[in-house]
């Protein structure tokens, strides 16, 4: 359920972490719609009924044409944009099968954790990267 604080919603999403030989999977938004051009961990907004890991495993499904299993959570953000407020969630995932093909994104790279920040984010997304450089960055 998305979490209403006060008169606010927090619209629920999700986010993977997946990692490969020291370097991450990070996805660039469409050039045009919502934050376009802005880097992101993929995944996307929790359905009704839906669990977060269900819904990870379906956006990987949609969004890259891969299968994935879910491991721990990572950590959390809350942002408010002018199109709502998020409450995104990352969680580890581990890739179990598919060839990658982005079908929703413009582009998207396997990074070291130590150059995430390159890369222009969606602002929800900084104190994740900036976590992952922390704890990964070496
Ligand atoms: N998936 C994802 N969304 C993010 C991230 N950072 C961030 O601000 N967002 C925002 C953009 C949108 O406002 C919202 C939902 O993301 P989305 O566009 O991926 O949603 P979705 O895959 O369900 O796509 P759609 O059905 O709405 O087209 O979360 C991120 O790291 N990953
Ligand atoms: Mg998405």
């Amino acid at each position: 359920m998305n979490r209403k604080v006060g008169v606010i919603v927090l619209q629920r999403v999700t986010a993977a972490i997946l990692m490969r030989d020291g370097k991450v999977f990070i996805a660039k938004r469409k050039a045009n719609g919502l934050l376009a051009g802005k880097w992101e961990f993929p995944g996307g907004k929790i359905e009704k009924g839906e669990s977060p890991e269900e819904c990870l495993k379906r956006e990987m499904r949609e969004e890259f044409h891969i299968e994935v299993s879910v491991g721990a959570f990572f950590g959390e953000s809350i942002y408010h944009y002018e199109h709502g407020a998020i409450h995104l969630l990352a969680y580890y995932v581990q890739w179990e099968k598919g060839e990658f093909r982005p079908l929703v994104h413009d582009e998207f790279k396997w990074v070291p954790v130590a150059e995430l920040k390159e890369y222009g984010f969606a602002p929800a997304d900084i104190p994740l990267a900036e976590k992952l450089m922390k704890v990964l960055g070496g």
